[in-house]
């Protein structure tokens, strides 16, 4: 019970319902022990005494005893549909809650379809058992107690010998218990992991079709499938066991009763009509020890399911706010943000990052370049205060990030990933996600500068379009295109691109570019990048090798040292050369000029582009969304 005990939060507020079900199904059963007596009453009285005159009354209290008999039913089913919904809503509301708060350390070992299957076949395991399940075990006690008082005041004698087979029957069913429990756990495990293949393959559906791997998907799933079915076999089998034996102990009650009785009638130790009562009692013992098997299962498959609720509702929580935590007022914020001497591994991993030093004053840029894993994500995680820094500390403003309230922390900055997650509603929710109150102008306007609104009006429904979980119908490009304008219009004083305008063509990223300079004025923005030509205008550019920096400064400073970056550098624009012949040739030499060029004139001349021009003439364009993008 110690599952249900740790259970209690989610139940006990609905106690009203649980006491008026468990009243109503006692009030149901004491009216049911009326019967034994009402036959026994008919048998020698009425019968025996030759006295059909009380027939017709008899009739009607039989009649009115089950009415009252079923309007208590009833009453027990709807109060224990109550507390079972009641619950499963208040588990189901704290399950949720508590998935939206794990840290990204939970999330990076989770598996969905897992996590899926705990939150719909386990709770509706706990929810069946505390609604309904919880008041049949009690009912079994009723019904035991009642029936065994009662046969006892008719014939202690044969009570005792009616009952000779029972501990038999309770010795099978706890061992049934013993046996079943795990069984049952195995198979909630099993089934867990068959969902877990299904939701996987659907997710990646593109990736095993591409690499044409149906078959091996097929076979993995049939391993699955049959683990599960292994496990329902093995669950049959203890089950087809031990059902029998309960079966056979709990009849030979019944032959027992049969045959002492029946001696004991011709003894005239008791009368006929005590007998019969007898055998109609005998079922309010045998009938709930028939069932003990049903509850048992019914008990240990939800406190497996409980065992599974309670795993995620004690998941420690590695990222929370401290007691007294600082909380950040968006008008005060400036988005000085400093690294230092940040050490950082992952769980069971080499640092990711190591001895990592950052100061960037408020409004600042900051490039990230460096090979895949060098660890250019992990400083902005540790920025979003994704995973705790343990050695060296990470600063906003001169607060700890550590100290801040982790909501009003997130809430300075707006990031745009490399894979883009797109939600499903329409194209202007999904724009304005995060933010209330924001107007459509204000949606259109953030679409503009991210280069999205002409592709959005080109969609059969415009802003109002649906997209998919997954963006579906839209390309890499024009999703990375809906997550820029989502993070423009949050205003935030840190901007971050983790390789934002990787997925959209290099015409489009230059024109993002030139508009994303106007926009980051006034904040700091980190820009990861694999394209020298998306970090030039950055105030410092850090080069990141496993973890460690290994170059830092301007562009220019960069290009006059021989190093990583010149070597990038020289690879990406000998790539533009080898393209296509002399109209790359032309185009890379006039990119090379371009790169050299002084950033203030290249700045100056974004500034001239229709967009913005039409911005600031724009009369409809709102002083907030003003304030905004200056
Ligand atoms: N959630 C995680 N759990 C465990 N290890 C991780 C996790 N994320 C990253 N790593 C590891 O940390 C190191 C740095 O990864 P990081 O994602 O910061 O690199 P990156 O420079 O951003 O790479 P890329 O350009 O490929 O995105 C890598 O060795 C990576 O395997």
């Amino acid at each position: 019970m110690e599952v249900f005990r740790q259970l209690k939060e989610y139940y006990w507020p609905e106690r009203r319902f649980l006491f008026a079900a468990i009243i109503s199904l006692l009030l149901a059963t004491t009216l049911g022990l009326v019967y034994p007596n009402l036959l026994r009453y008919l048998i020698d009285e009425v019968i025996s005494k030759k006295q059909f005159d009380g027939v017709p009354y008899l009739a009607l209290l039989v009649v009115c005893v089950v009415t009252v008999k079923g309007l208590f039913m009833l009453g027990q089913g709807m109060t224990s549909g109550q507390l079972a919904n009641r619950t499963a809503y208040n588990l189901r509301k704290a399950l949720y809650e508590k998935l939206q708060y794990l840290s990204f350390q939970y999330y990076d070992q989770a598996r969905t379809g897992d996590l899926m299957s705990r939150l719909t076949a386990d709770l509706q395991a706990v929810r069946d058992f505390i609604g309904f399940g919880f008041v049949q075990i009690l009912n079994v006690i009723f019904m035991f107690t009642f029936g065994t008082i009662m046969m006892m005041t008719i014939s202690w004698k044969l009570t005792l010998l009616t009952m000779v087979a029972m501990p038999f029957l309770v010795y099978t069913a706890i061992r049934f218990e013993g046996k079943i429990h795990p069984a049952f756990r195995q198979i909630r495990k099993s089934m867990s992991e068959m969902t877990t293949s299904v939701q996987e393959n659907i997710t990646g559906v593109r990736t095993v079709k591409s690499f044409a791997r149906e078959i091996h998907e097929i076979d993995k799933f049939a391993q699955r499938n049959g683990d599960y079915k292994d496990n329902n076999v093995v669950t049959s089998n203890i089950w087809a066991r031990y059902f029998p034996r309960m079966e056979f102990f709990a009849n030979a009650s019944v032959v027992i009763l049969l045959g002492v009785g029946g001696y004991f009638v011709l003894d005239r130790t008791i009368t006929l009509g005590e007998l019969v009562a007898c055998f109609s009692l005998i079922w309010y013992i045998i009938g709930p020890m028939w069932q003990i098997g049903f509850h048992i299962n019914n008990y240990t498959q939800s406190k497996a399911a409980g065992e599974r609720l309670l795993e995620i509702l004690h998941q420690y929580v590695h990222v929370k706010n401290k007691d007294n935590a600082i909380v950040l007022n968006p008008q005060q914020v400036k988005g000085h943000v400093k690294f230092e001497n940040v050490t950082f591994a992952y769980p069971d991993k080499q640092p990711a990052l190591q001895d990592f030093n950052l100061d960037a004053p408020a409004g600042s840029i900051i490039g990230l370049l460096g090979g895949t894993g060098s660890g250019k994500s992990t400083v902005i995680q540790l920025l979003l205060r994704a995973y705790n820094v343990r050695q060296g500390k990470i600063t906003v403003d001169g607060i700890d990030i550590r100290d801040a309230q982790l909501e009003s922390l997130r809430q300075q900055m707006a990031i745009v990933f490399q894979e883009t997650f797109l939600f499903s509603s329409t194209i202007r929710n999904n724009i304005a996600y995060g933010i209330r109150d924001v107007s459509m102008e204000e949606v259109v306007r953030a679409a503009k500068f991210a280069k999205a609104h002409d592709f959005i009006m080109e969609l059969p429904l415009g802003y109002d379009t649906i997209v998919g979980e997954r963006g579906l119908g839209l390309s890499g490009g024009q999703k990375q295109r809906i997550a820029i304008a989502r993070a423009l219009l949050k205003n935030p004083k840190i901007l971050i691109l983790d390789d934002a305008t990787s997925a959209v063509d290099m015409e489009t990223e230059h024109e993002i570019q030139q508009d994303l300079q106007e926009v980051m004025q006034g904040r700091t923005t980190f820009i990861i990048a694999h394209r020298i030509s998306s970090l030039k205008h950055a105030d410092e550019i850090i080069v990141l090798d496993e973890g460690r920096i290994v170059q830092r400064g301007t562009h220019e400073q960069l290009m006059k040292q021989e190093g990583p970056y010149l070597k990038t550098y020289r690879i990406q624009f000998a790539d533009d050369l080898s393209i296509d012949g002399n109209q790359a040739q032309g185009a890379a030499a006039g990119n090379e000029a371009e790169m050299l060029a002084d950033s203030e004139r290249l700045t100056a001349a974004a500034s001239q582009t229709e967009d913005e021009e039409d911005l600031y003439r724009d009369p409809k364009v709102t002083p907030i969304f003003k304030k905004r993008l200056s």
